[in-house]
C-alpha cells in the first residue's frame, strides 16, 4: 500500500494542508469508509447515493487515521490532519495516478461484459509465476474501486492488473486515462448494461475506450470473434495510440490465437492451441467460455515471457473469486453450479451449456433469475434464455423474478413436457428445491447481481435432501 507523508500527499491530488498541520506526519494507506478505518490510513470521504463521508471525518481521525482529504465547499474542516481539495473524488484518482507512475511497475487493463475477473484471475496467476503482480481485488472496477486497488499495491509491484468496469460512456475512458495500461484486454461485447448504452455497438464503443489511455506502442488483445470492435476501432472518432500493436483470440481460426482441441473432464477443459498445438493445458475450469478467457490470459502472459512451465503452474493454482460458474458438492451429495455473482443472456447461455455438457446426474436442474440493466428489449431476452434451456438436456427450471416469467413461458411453450415452475418469492423457491431435489442431482443457479441468488446457493449447500 502507499506510504507517504501527508506534505507528499498534499502534492500528488493538488491539495493543501490546513491549520498548519506537520507535513511529516506518516500516511499508511487510503480509505474510503470510516467503518473500516486501519491506524495511520488516509480517509477519503466521497459522496454517495445514501452518505456524505465528509460526515464521518472527524470520527476517523478519533479511530485512528492520520489524516483525512476535506472538499473546501463543506465549510469548516474538523481539527487535526487536513487536507483541502476541491473535489475528493477527483483527488483520490490523481493520487493514484501519481502512485502508479511512481511505482513504476507495468500496467494491464481488462475489460469486457463476461470475464473480466475471471480472466483477471486466470493473468494474475499466471503472472504471479514469475512476478511481483498485483490485481483488482473482487470486483473493485470503477471509478473509485480501480484508484484505491492502485493505492494498495507495494512498492516492489512488477505488473498491476486491473480490471476495468463501466455502465456508460466515458467510464473506460477515466479508468484508462489513470491506468495508462501497457496492455489492454477486451474479453468480449455482450449485452451487460444495454439499459444504458441503448445498443451493442455503443457497448463495444465504451469498451474500446479501453485504448485510449494505452500507452503508444502498447498491445491491444481482444476478443477476435466479436466483428464490432475491429468496426469501432476504424471508427474516426475512436481515441487510440498513434502507434500500438494488436493480438486477436478467440474460438475462430481467423485469431492469431485459438483452440484447436478441447475435451471436458468432471472439473475443467483440457485444450490444444493453434500457437502451441502440442501442449496440453489443463484448465481447472468449466466450460468453453472459460478457455476463451484463457486465451486472452496466455496472449498476455506470452506477452511477458511467462514459459511453459509458468503456465502450467499457475494455471494448476488458479484461484477463482467465487460465484463464477463455481463448482461445489453439499454435504447432502448435491452438485452445486453456482453462477450467482452476475447474469446476461450471453453469460447465461455460456452456464446452460456447461450444465448441459456434464453427465452422470439423475436430474439437471436450473435455477435462472432475473438478468436486469437489459433494456427495452429484457422480455425477449429473458423469452430468448427460455427457449434456449428447453432446448436440450435440462430437466426441470425454476426460474425466480418477474422478467423470469417469461424465461418460464416460453420454456414450456417450447417443451411442453418440461418441469417449469416460477417463482417471485426467494423462501417458496427454496422450499421447492429442497422437496425436489436429491444427492444425485446438479443444480445451476445464476442470476444478475440484484437477484442475491446466492441465497439459494446457501440454503441448498445447507439442506438435508432425501428425493
Ligand atoms: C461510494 C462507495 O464506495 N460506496 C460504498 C458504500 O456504500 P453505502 O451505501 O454504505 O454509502 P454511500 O455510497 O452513500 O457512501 C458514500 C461514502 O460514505 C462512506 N461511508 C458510508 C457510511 C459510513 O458509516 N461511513 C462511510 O465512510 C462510504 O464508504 C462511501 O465512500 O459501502 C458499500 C458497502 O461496503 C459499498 O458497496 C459501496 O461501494 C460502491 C458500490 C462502490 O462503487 N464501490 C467501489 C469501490 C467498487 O468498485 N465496487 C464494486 C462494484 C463496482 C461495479 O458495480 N462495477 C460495475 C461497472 C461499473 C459501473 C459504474 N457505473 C459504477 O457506478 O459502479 C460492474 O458491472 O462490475 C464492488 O463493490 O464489487
Ligand atoms: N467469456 C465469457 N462469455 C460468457 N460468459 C462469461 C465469460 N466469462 C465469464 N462469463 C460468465 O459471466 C459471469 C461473470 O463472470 P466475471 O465476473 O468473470 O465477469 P465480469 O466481466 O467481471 O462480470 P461483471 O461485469 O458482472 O463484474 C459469470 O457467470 C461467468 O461464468
Ligand atoms: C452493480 C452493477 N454493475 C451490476 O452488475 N448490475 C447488475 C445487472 C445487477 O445489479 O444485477
Amino acid at each position: 500500500m502507499i506510504i507517504r507523508t501527508l506534505g507528499e500527499i498534499a502534492e500528488m491530488c493538488g491539495g493543501s494542508l490546513v491549520h498548519n498541520q506537520d507535513s511529516n506526519i506518516e500516511i499508511q494507506g487510503v480509505i474510503t469508509d470510516s467503518r473500516q478505518i486501519a491506524p495511520g490510513c488516509l480517509f477519503v470521504p466521497l459522496t454517495g447515493e445514501r452518505f456524505d463521508g465528509h460526515v464521518f471525518a472527524a470520527q476517523a481521525l478519533e479511530q485512528g487515521a492520520a489524516g483525512v482529504l476535506w472538499e473546501r465547499r463543506h465549510g469548516q474542516a474538523p481539527q487535526g490532519a487536513v487536507i483541502e481539495v476541491d473535489d475528493t473524488l477527483i483527488a483520490l484518482q490523481q493520487m493514484s495516478q501519481v502512485y502508479l507512475r511512481n511505482v513504476g511497475c507495468r500496467v494491464v487493463g481488462i475489460t469486457g461484459s463476461n470475464g473480466k475477473t475471471t480472466t483477471k484471475d486466470m493473468l494474475y496467476s499466471l503472472l504471479s509465476t514469475t512476478y511481483n503482480v498485483h490485481k483488482t481485488g473482487g470486483n473493485f472496477n470503477n471509478h473509485i474501486g480501480l484508484p484505491l486497488t492502485i493505492l494498495s499495491m507495494k512498492p516492489d509491484t512488477d505488473i498491476i492488473v486491473l480490471e476495468m468496469g463501466m455502465s456508460g460512456r466515458q467510464e473506460i475512458s477515466t479508468l484508462s486515462a489513470i491506468a495508462c495500461p501497457d496492455v489492454a484486454v477486451i474479453t468480449n461485447i455482450g449485452e451487460a448494461h444495454l439499459l444504458q448504452l441503448g445498443s451493442r455497438e455503443e457497448i463495444a464503443r465504451a469498451k474500446v475506450e479501453i485504448i485510449s489511455g494505452l500507452k503508444s506502442g502498447g498491445l491491444f488483445i481482444y476478443n477476435g470473434d466479436e466483428p464490432l470492435i475491429p468496426r469501432v476501432l476504424s471508427e474516426p472518432n475512436t481515441v487510440k495510440p498513434q502507434s500500438f500493436q494488436t493480438f486477436t483470440f478467440g474460438l475462430n481460426d481467423t485469431n492469431d490465437n485459438y483452440p484447436i482441441g478441447m475435451m471436458s473432464h468432471s472439473r475443467g477443459t483440457i485444450f490444444t492451441t493453434h500457437q502451441n498445438p502440442d501442449q496440453g493445458l489443463d484448465l481447472p475450469l468449466l466450460g468453453q467460455h472459460n478457455v476463451v478467457n484463457c486465451l486472452a490470459a496466455l496472449a498476455v502472459a506470452s506477452h511477458f515471457g511467462i514459459n511453459e512451465e509458468g503456465i502450467r503452474s499457475g494455471l494448476a493454482n488458479l484461484n477463482l473469486t467465487s460465484m463464477r460458474i463455481e463448482q461445489l458438492t453439499a454435504p447432502s451429495g448435491l452438485t452445486i453450479l453456482n453462477d450467482a455473482y452476475n447474469a446476461s443472456p450471453t453469460s447465461m447461455k455460456a452456464a446452460i451449456d456447461v450444465l448441459q455438457g456434464l453427465k452422470g446426474y439423475r436430474n439437471k436442474i436450473a435455477v435462472l433469475g432475473d438478468m436486469l440493466e437489459l433494456g427495452p428489449q429484457e422480455e425477449e431476452f429473458h423469452a430468448g434464455i427460455g427457449e434456449y434451456v428447453a432446448s436440450d438436456k435440462v430437466d426441470i427450471l425454476c426460474t425466480f423474478g418477474m422478467l423470469s416469467e417469461k424465461t418460464s413461458e416460453a420454456a414450456r411453450a417450447h417443451r411442453p413436457d418440461m418441469k417449469v415452475s416460477s417463482f417471485t418469492d426467494k423462501k417458496e423457491l427454496i422450499e421447492y428445491l429442497i422437496q425436489h431435489l436429491g444427492p444425485k442431482d446438479i443444480v445451476l443457479v445464476k442470476g444478475s447481481r440484484g437477484m442475491k441468488l446466492e441465497e439459494v446457493v446457501d440454503a441448498l449447500t445447507e439442506a438435508n435432501l432425501h428425493n
